[in-house]
Order: C-alpha cells, then sequence, then structure tokens
C-alpha cells in the first residue's frame, strides 16, 4: 500500500551523500508506483458512468439508467457485477501483497517491482481490449495483483535508496502522486468520453499501459537497494551501490549500519506475536484502527464513484466528468497543504479541524440530496441545487485530503519499534485494501437502501473517529521513534499498558537501531 512501507523516521545519523541521479530515476520509478494505483481507482468511475460501456457490458444497469425518470435515482446504478468490476482490484491487492512480502524479501525489491509492472502492463492491454465482462474483471484482478506487488515493493525500494533525512517526505509524496494518479485518470475520462464512436472507455482503460511500461523497465534497469543484497548476502555488491547512490566513496558508516539493522531484524523471530504483547497494545490498536478509519470517512465512494454519484444527482454526462475533475483538483492540492503543514501544525490539528469539517459537509450533502429526492427518489437537481451539492463535496474532499488522507498513512508508520515494524505495517496496508474493497463493492446497494441516509452513515463514523483521535492518538510530531514508548506512558489511557521495564526495552531496541 502506498506509504505502508516507509519507517517514516529518518534515523539519529547524518551520513554523507547528495541527491545523485540513482535517486532521482529511483523517484521517478516510485512515481509511476503511486500514479498507477491513483489511475486504477480514478478510471473506473468515469467509465462506468459511460453509456457506451454501460450499453455493452452491463445493459441491465443502461437500460435502468436510460429510463430513470420512472425509477428511483438511488437505485439506477445498483448492480453487484458492476461494483465487482471496480472493487474486485483491492481484494487481489490483498492477497498479492503478502505473497510479495516474501518475493521482496527474497528475491529482491526490483523483483516484486517487475512482477507487478508486468502484471498491469497485461491487465491494461486486457482491459482496454475486454470483449465481455469476464476480461473486463480478468484484467482489473491482474491490475490488483500489480497494485499488490508494487505499493508493497516500491515504497521499501524507496525509503532504501533515499538519504536518511529524506524519507518522512517520501512518506506523504507516495499519497500525492496517488492523487495525482487520480486526477490524470478523470481528466482522461473527461477527454475520451468525447471520442465519437463509443470506444473512448477502451482508451481509458488501455493508458495504464504507459506507467506500468515505465516501471517494469525501470525494475531492470535500476540496481536492487544496498538493504536488500545485504539481506541476501551480496556485501560487497550493495557496499559498491551504497557508494554510487550516494555519490561518495567512503560509506563505511551507513554500511555498517545496513549491516546491523540486517542483523537485528534477522534476530526478531517472532514479529507477529511480538506485536500481540501487552505493551504493544497502543500500536496494535492504532495501526488497525486508522486504516480503517480513513475508509469509513466514505472518500472512495467519491473517488471511485464521483461521475456516477453526479449523474445520480442529475449531472449531464460531461457536468458529472467535469465535476469529478474538479474534486480531483481539490484532492491533489489540500494534499500539497498538508505536506506543507503538517510538520508546523502538528498531526492532531488537522485529524480534528478536518473530521469537523467533512462532518459539516456529509450532513449538507445528505440534508440537500433530502430536499431533492426525498425518500423515494423520483426528480432531479435544479441546477443551482447542484452547484451547492458540488461545493459541499469539494469542502469535504479537501477536508479529507488534508487530514485522513496522508495521515492515515504517516502517522501509523511514526509509531512503530523496530520489533513490530513490518507486521504493524501489514496490518495498516491490509486493513486499508480489506475496507477499500468493501466500501466498493457495497456503495451502490448501500446507496440504494439507506438512500441520503448514506451520508448521514459516514458522518456518524467521522464523528466516532474524531473523538478517537481526540482521546486516544497522541501527537507524533517532532517525536523521535525511540521516544514513543515515553509518548505512550505519558498518556491517560495507554499508560496502563506499561510497565517501567518495557520503557526501558523501547529506549534499548531503538538505541541499538540508530
Ligand atoms: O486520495 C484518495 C485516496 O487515498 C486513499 O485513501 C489512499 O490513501 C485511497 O483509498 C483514496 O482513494
Amino acid at each position: 500500500m502506498p506509504a505502508g512501507g516507509f519507517t517514516g523516521y529518518t534515523g539519529g545519523h547524518h551520513y554523507p551523500g547528495k541527491i545523485t541521479w540513482s535517486v532521482i530515476i529511483a523517484c521517478c520509478v516510485a512515481s509511476s508506483g503511486g500514479l498507477i494505483f491513483g489511475y486504477d481507482i480514478g478510471i473506473s468511475g468515469g467509465v462506468t458512468s459511460m453509456d457506451s460501456f454501460l450499453s455493452k457490458f452491463f445493459p441491465s444497469v443502461y437500460h435502468l439508467e436510460a429510463n430513470s425518470a420512472s425509477t428511483s435515482q438511488y437505485c439506477k446504478f445498483d448492480s453487484q457485477l458492476l461494483t465487482l468490476f471496480t472493487s474486485s482490484l483491492y481484494l487481489a491487492a490483498l492477497v498479492a501483497s503478502f505473497v510479495a512480502a516474501t518475493v521482496t524479501r527474497k528475491y529482491g525489491r526490483n523483483s516484486s517491482m517487475f512482477v507487478g509492472g508486468l502484471t498491469f502492463l497485461v491487465g491494461a492491454v486486457i482491459n482496454g481490449v475486454a470483449l465481455n465482462v469476464f476480461m473486463l474483471i480478468l484484467g482489473r484482478v491482474l491490475l490488483g495483483i500489480g497494485v499488490g506487488f508494487c505499493n508493497q515493493s516500491v515504497p521499501v525500494y524507496l525509503s532504501e535508496m533515499a538519504p536518511a533525512k529524506h524519507r518522512g517526505t517520501l512518506n506523504i509524496a507516495f499519497q500525492l502522486m496517488v492523487t495525482i494518479g487520480i486526477l490524470v485518470a478523470n481528466l482522461i475520462n473527461y477527454g475520451t468520453a468525447q471520442i465519437s464512436g463509443g470506444w473512448g472507455w477502451r482508451l481509458s482503460l488501455g493508458l495504464a499501459a504507459v506507467p506500468a511500461a515505465i516501471i517494469t523497465i525501470g525494475s531492470v534497469l535500476l540496481p536492487d537497494t544496498p538493504n536488500s543484497l545485504v539481506e541476501r548476502g551480496k556485501a560487497d555488491q550493495a557496499k559498491r551501490i551504497l557508494s554510487k547512490i550516494r555519490g561518495v566513496p567512503d560509506v563505511h558508516a551507513e554500511f555498517e549500519e545496513i549491516v546491523a539493522a540486517c542483523d537485528e531484524a534477522r534476530s526478531i523471530e517472532r514479529p507477529w506475536s511480538n506485536i500481540l504483547r501487552k505493551k504493544y497494545r497502543p500500536q496494535l490498536t492504532i495501526s488497525a484502527l486508522i486504516p480503517l478509519f480513513q475508509q469509513l470517512t466514505g472518500i472512495n465512494v467519491i473517488m471511485f464513484y464521483a461521475p456516477v454519484l453526479f449523474k445520480t444527482i442529475g449531472f449531464g454526462d460531461n457536468a458529472s466528468l467535469l465535476s469529478a475533475v474538479i474534486t480531483g483538483l481539490i484532492n491533489v492540492g489540500a494534499t500539497v497543504i498538508s505536506i506543507i503543514v503538517v510538520d508546523r501544525l502538528g498531526r492532531r490539528v488537522l485529524f480534528l479541524e478536518g473530521g469537523i469539517q467533512m462532518f459539516i459537509c456529509q450532513v449538507s450533502v445528505g440534508a440537500l440530496i433530502y430536499v431533492q429526492f426525498g425518500v423515494s427518489g423520483v426528480g432531479s437537481a435544479s441546477k443551482s441545487l447542484a452547484a451547492l451539492l458540488l461545493c459541499f463535496i469539494c469542502g469535504y474532499v479537501a477536508a479529507f485530503a488534508w487530514s485522513w488522507g496522508p495521515l492515515g498513512w504517516l502517522v501509523p508508520s511514526e509509531i512503530f519499534p523496530l520489533e513490530i515494524r513490518s507486521a504493524g505495517q501489514s496490518i495498516t496496508v491490509s486493513m486499508n485494501m480489506l475496507f477499500t474493497f468493501a466500501i466498493g463493492q457495497a456503495f451502490l446497494s448501500m446507496l440504494c437502501h439507506m438512500k441520503f441516509g448514506l451520508f448521514y452513515f459516514f458522518a456518524g463514523w467521522v464523528i466516532i473517529m474524531t473523538f478517537f483521535v481526540a482521546f486516544f492518538v497522541p501527537e507524533t510530531k517532532n517525536v523521535p521513534i525511540e521516544e514513543m514508548m515515553l509518548v505512550w506512558n505519558n498518556h491517560w489511557f495507554w499508560s496502563r499498558f506499561l510497565s517501567e521495564e518495557d520503557i526501558h526495552v523501547g529506549n534499548r531496541y531503538s538505541n541499538s537501531h540508530v
């Protein structure tokens, strides 16, 4: 998953080294990893709102939609097969990321990137030339396998290639690339929908092959990381590569640390039972709940289905796709704002403000939709009401993108001591994928049954998560990871899980690591 592999921790030492071409190229490869993930998130909603696509693959949905005057607006897109087209990707990614974890460790980061890139490429081609629903879903599953492999390996690759002091920044930068991928997908959908002949959706789906090709070729040309080479017993090669990527001949100190960290990681035999120990209850709870809550904000309802949602509200084809471009732009812009202010304002302020703003916007959207469509769901929105709805949806997306979007990755990555880091990050990544899948699969049917109340459902969750942050998530701004045990120990609730001895252990582990 995006930032899942980053430690977010910059380490205590500053080793010599500059930003070299190898590092820059590595960042470009990583960019295509984030881009392609975002592209897959953003592309399906636009495509499923195109009539030519619907009439070819989902004729029953198309007929319901075409006769929309007499059917409930809430239910016209409700089809399990249609949602499976979107959400199958995330289930495949969830399963693939577990396999990828082993490939990344045993055969190197590049091997996973190569497998991921290649399956992406095949998936994009199959989707682009699809003749039936089976080919569509097969293509999405292959894209999902690609997402699982790339999201597992690219962030690890990046954090190991980058000089220590840039690792934290890369964490949020990956999320930024995801949002840019979503925006590009929205723009491309807007463009391809104008193509006459009704084959524009093929271009939308097939163009995912471009970043897929970049990452496949990149993984063959780029060297593996020094850490991975040491891990696989190739110490000499690791030292040569380290000196090349840092651009300085003497990399002895950093190299020794990589070897020490590698030895220590090997000595951690049971990361999964470690994380279940009482003293790690705060980390276990937060690493599982933050990704769950991130998805329960309902953000992917907008990211996956914005054009479908706007059509439901009564926008025309083009206006729907254009509105998705607008929400995509807001998503990118607000993520940039988050990057700029997160270390100044701290994580909690952003979480709390974002929560309140999302709540207000969701309640307003629910109320406006109720006013227009009532419970029966028959009718269509006036122009001014539709514009007002769009404003509240933008307010909601902005609030998400400067709070739960990037922080949903950053905060978990800041709380794990080495002893439980890999297990903790796997939990965060898999919870995120699982609930992305669940919401993707359930949304259209929930809209049909809960109607405008769906927005109140997510607003209710936003209240719960905002209280959770207020009471249970401590500020992690400027806290070195080895001091996190002290933060838990001073916390009104979490301190009950720690004993004197645990605080000592927490320090010992981290000190020997840095
Ligand atoms: O920008 C929105 C996107 O960001 C994510 O939350 C990942 O962090 C996705 O689930 C969502 O589609």
